[in-house]
């Protein structure tokens, strides 16, 4: 099978599109993983897949895979190619779409300035949903917030916020992103047994309190540049535990993200907005 496919980009979290608007497509693990590799494929973290919606309100449904095969809940990177993508292509002329993932109903915005604006929902603390057993692990309140002492397998430990964003996340706080055993200690939260299906790791260095440095080792896809739902669920927890206000500057390794939640105003059911960068790389067809 030939497939045409869109190289893009979001603040370097990199992605092939695939538009399967017009006729249903099936892709298997292997498919994906292809699609996935950086050097016997396209390469990229995920695979959005792009899907007609027969919903009323809702324009598109969107799909999203782990460069591993996995399918996966949510993807804020992601979502803000997603809208460029269906703008570019003319699928849509709207400037705001609605689409449905597994378990979010996502809107985004293309903003004049060029970037992109997500609603990416209300986070989630809701342990077995994520899902997260702490079932003997130590906690600390903080603010409003928790933090968990996950013990690791290499003797060491780590205090965790565990939220989902639509996807898990466990969040800790450190002195120095750019120092931050990511590489060591991201899959080692990763796998942690209290995780059941596993986690998104992220290293959060607080600057002041609009103004933070994030690194996020992923499910699956290891550390990448940048990790949208990642931003959204350190800001949140970063809001929660009193570190930060609610509107914060995230730097990454692949760019910015502006992420704003009214989570102490409003209340925790108040959703979270990412606003970033979405370009395209180039395009393609590839053999499956
Ligand atoms: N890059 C993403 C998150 C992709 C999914 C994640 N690896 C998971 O397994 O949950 C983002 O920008 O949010």
């Amino acid at each position: 099978m030939k497939l045409r496919f869109t190289k893009m980009q979001g603040a370097g979290n990199d992605f092939v599109v695939i538009d399967a608007t017009r006729e249903p497509l099936r892709l298997d693990a292997t498919q994906i993983r292809h699609l996935g590799d950086r050097r016997f494929g396209v390469g990229c973290d995920q695979i959005l897949v792009i899907e007609a919606s027969d919903e009323p309100g809702v324009d598109f449904r969107y799909r999203i895979f782990n460069n591993t095969g996995d399918e996966v809940e949510h993807c804020g990177n992601g979502a803000r190619c997603f809208v460029r993508y269906v703008s570019e292509k003319g699928l849509s002329d709207k400037r705001s779409v609605k689409v449905r993932t597994v378990n979010r109903l996502l809107e985004l915005h293309l903003r004049d300035d060029g970037r992109v604006s997500v609603n990416m929902g209300a986070p989630v603390f809701d342990f077995p949903s994520l899902p997260f057993d702490p079932t003997g692990l130590g906690v600390r309140r903080e603010g409003g917030g928790e933090l968990w002492t996950l013990p690791l397998a290499d003797g060491d430990a780590c205090e965790v916020a565990v939220l989902s964003m639509g996807n898990p996340h466990a969040v800790q706080r450190v002195a120095d992103a750019d120092h931050a055993p990511v590489a060591q200690r991201g899959p080692q939260v990763e796998s942690h047994a209290a995780f059941p299906r596993r986690v998104n790791a992220g290293f959060l260095q607080v600057i002041d309190r609009g103004h933070v440095k994030l690194r996020v080792f992923e499910r699956d896809a290891g550390e990448t540049l940048t990790c949208g739902t990642g931003a959204c669920a350190a800001v949140v927890a970063g809001i929660r535990l009193g570190w930060l206000d609610e509107a914060v500057e995230v730097q990454t390794r692949g760019g910015q993200l502006r992420i704003e939640w009214a989570g102490l105003s409003q209340g925790p059911d108040a959703p979270v907005w990412m606003t970033g960068p979405a370009q395209t790389v180039f395009e393609g067809e590839i053999s499956l």
